[in-house]
């Protein structure tokens, strides 16, 4: 059985600690183009194994005779044939659900499909699909941005996916924002699979670009919008030098709060759609947000066409509450320092001086006076806007992250915000008498003398170590 990775955050309900999951497996037969639908705490878990036919999860096939086991989930289970499965365990809730939108993401991949093939057929002188994917919060973006990146791994492509959605990470932790490569299937049991840091895995890892963001939603100004273009700098050269990437192109999640669009206003859509070529922009759930969006990009020239198009919500997709989402932004943090259940990791304890310590932390948009309306007036290039304070380690850092950038403290703000981030660090303990820190990190080396950049975000994360 693959266990599933850095999910013992509350000690489970001594009946599941009892009862082994296996004693109560169950059989539930699947109809050709169903879905099985599950929510499982966070203490609980479900085991599926499948019997017969074929299945997949939000695109990835499950192996057959393989125990996937799921923990603080909430997802489905599709098949296109029909299929038996084993179920064992508890869930906090399950049904069978006959209405899916599982066509019409296929027919979505299809076309994408014909892009690529384009690219192909140029000699990658045209570029594969440049796909964004933006709608309210828990509308399905991230379950289609997987699906979509499962089929094109299915069909031979290597897509990049890229999250510039701070509340959650891809193969990083939240608050950062991050690009990968796949050319390998995505985890089933994990989400996206791992990066490097995490340890051994069963799935090839991937290894991501990550810049530091450490704000909780997309601001305008100072720090999303310059970090979506140094994102999609990045991106573009990476593409120039793999001619399978350039044509399989890429898939962006973005945050639902970008899709709030006050008075019609998209700003961060349109510079995403700018920066990164869009041509592709699917809209999920909100007939408001495609009517807006296809207003605004239908008057285009034909060499920047951008395709809006209009994709429903899926019946499955849960809200889900603020608890639960703290819940899982921490599992995702515990796995980057401790890796996947059996293979855990043991991140490296150290202690550093106070004057080790080069810590910028990020300036909001309330402290400085720099207001959200002002984004247009600022300039990157001049001295006069901080992006950081510098700041003394006190008690207040005890239970957050720093971002380990590859800047030096001496550069100016704009080069520490724009540099790509080595890793991640935790703060265990600050004793302000001794001027000490201790530090957890997931490698074990040298510290760095470079920039380290913490944000408001993610929220404090106690009880990493005890
Ligand atoms: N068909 C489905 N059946 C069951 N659960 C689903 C289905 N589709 C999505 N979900 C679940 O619903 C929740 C919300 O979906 P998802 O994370 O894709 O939304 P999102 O738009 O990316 O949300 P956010 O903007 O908050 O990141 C997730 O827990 C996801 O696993």
């Amino acid at each position: 059985m693959i266990s599933l990775p850095g999910l013992n955050l509350a000690a489970p309900p001594t009946e599941t600690l009892s009862v082994p999951t296996s004693s109560i497996t169950r059989e539930q037969d699947l109809p050709a183009n169903t879905e099985y639908r599950f929510e499982v705490s966070f203490s609980r878990t479900l085991t599926v194994r499948l019997r017969s036919g074929t299945a997949e999860y939000f695109g990835t096939e499950l192996a057959p005779s393989t125990t996937y086991s799921f923990q603080g989930t909430k997802g489905a289970i599709y098949t296109w044939h029909g299929c038996k499965l084993e179920l064992g365990g508890q869930v906090e809730s399950d049904y069978v659900a006959e209405e899916t939108p599982m066509m019409s993401h296929a027919n979505l991949h299809f076309a994408l499909e014909m892009l690529r093939d384009r690219s192909v057929v140029s000699n990658s002188v045209e570029m594969g699909p440049r796909v964004l994917v933006v709608g309210a919060e828990n509308a399905g973006k991230t379950a289609l941005v997987k699906t979509l990146t499962s089929y094109a791994v299915k069909s031979g492509r290597q897509p990049m996916v890229i999250n510039l959605d701070p509340r959650q990470g891809l193969l990083s932790v939240p608050g950062s924002l991050s690009a990968a490569a796949f050319s390998s299937i995505v985890d089933i049991e994990e989400g996206w699979g791992s990066s490097p840091i995490s340890g051994p895995s069963p799935v090839p890892v991937k290894m991501p670009l990550v810049y530091h963001y450490g704000l909780k939603d997309p601001e305008e100004g100072k720090l999303f919008k310059p970090l979506v273009t140094r994102m999609a700098l990045a991106v573009t050269s990476r593409l120039e030098e793999d001619k399978a990437s350039k044509q399989a192109g890429f898939v962006i999640d973005s945050s639902g709060t970008i899709s709030a669009g006050k008075a019609g206003v998209y700003e961060n859509i349109e510079h995403i759609v700018s920066e990164f070529s869009v041509n592709v922009l699917i809209t999920i759930g909100s007939e408001r947000l495609y009517s807006d969006l296809s207003r605004k990009f239908s008057n285009r020239s034909s060499d920047e066409t951008v395709n809006v198009i209009r994709i429903d919500k899926s019946g499955g997709c849960v809200d889900r509450s603020e608890e639960y989402m703290k819940a899982l932004r921490h599992s995702q943090i515990r796995e980057y320092f401790f890796g996947h259940g059996e293979d855990a990791l043991a991140p490296s304890s150290m202690t550093a001086d106070f004057g080790d310590l080069n810590i910028f932390r990020v300036i909001e948009n309330d402290e400085s006076g720099f207001a959200a309306g002002d984004a247009e007036d600022y300039n990157p290039a001049s001295t006069g806007v901080s992006i950081y304070e510098r700041i003394t380690p006190s008690s207040t850092l005890t239970n957050k992250l720093l971002a380990i950038t590859t800047a030096s403290p001496n550069d100016k703000h704009e080069v520490i915000r724009d540099s790509s981030v080595r890793g991640y660090i935790y703060v265990a303990d600050v004793d302000e008498a001794k001027r000490k820190v201790r530090l957890l990190s997931p490698q074990p080396g040298h510290f760095p003398g470079s920039a380290m950049v913490l944000g408001s975000w993610p929220e404090d994360v106690a009880g990493l170590v005890s």
